[in-house]
């Protein structure tokens, strides 16, 4: 329970539109990663199918071409755990190995912060000491 409540904390505290979201129930956290093309994809897919092997902790996830969609949940719990935050934080790392391409986002209008780079969930755990 602490951990959902810690994670809803610190999802909160990231931009909207950050790579993260936290779905309604808090139970699930998903985020699309974008390759130059699906080579990269799907080499990117098979790193992470490797390390949940290693983990034992599956993700729920969709491909389409260049994107991939991933979720993290923990059906033994019905919510969230470690492994979920674990296994998210290896995919935002080895999306940058496998060459992800972060959207450029449109021009910050004036008085919104926008221009700041987005939060991945390993700084926004970071920040709030966890790692
Ligand atoms: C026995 C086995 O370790 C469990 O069924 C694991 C496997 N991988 C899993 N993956 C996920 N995402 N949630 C689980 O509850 C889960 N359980």
């Amino acid at each position: 329970m602490r951990l959902r409540d810690n994670l809803a904390q610190l999802l909160s505290q990231a931009r909207p539109g950050g790579p993260w979201v936290l779905d309604s129930k808090g139970t699930c956290i998903t985020r699309p990663f974008k390759f130059p093309n699906f080579r990269k994809a799907w080499d990117f897919m098979n790193a992470v199918a490797l390390q949940c092997k290693l983990k034992q902790h599956h993700p729920e996830w969709s491909n389409s071409y260049s994107k991939v969609i991933i979720s993290w949940t923990t059906h033994d719990v019905g919510g969230l755990s470690e492994k979920d935050i674990e296994l998210a934080i290896i995919c935002d790392k080895l999306a940058k190995v496998h060459q992800e391409v972060r959207e450029v986002k449109p021009k910050a209008k004036e008085g919104v912060d926008e221009a700041k780079p987005q939060a991945t969930i390993s700084d926004s755990l970071a920040r709030a000491g966890f790692l």
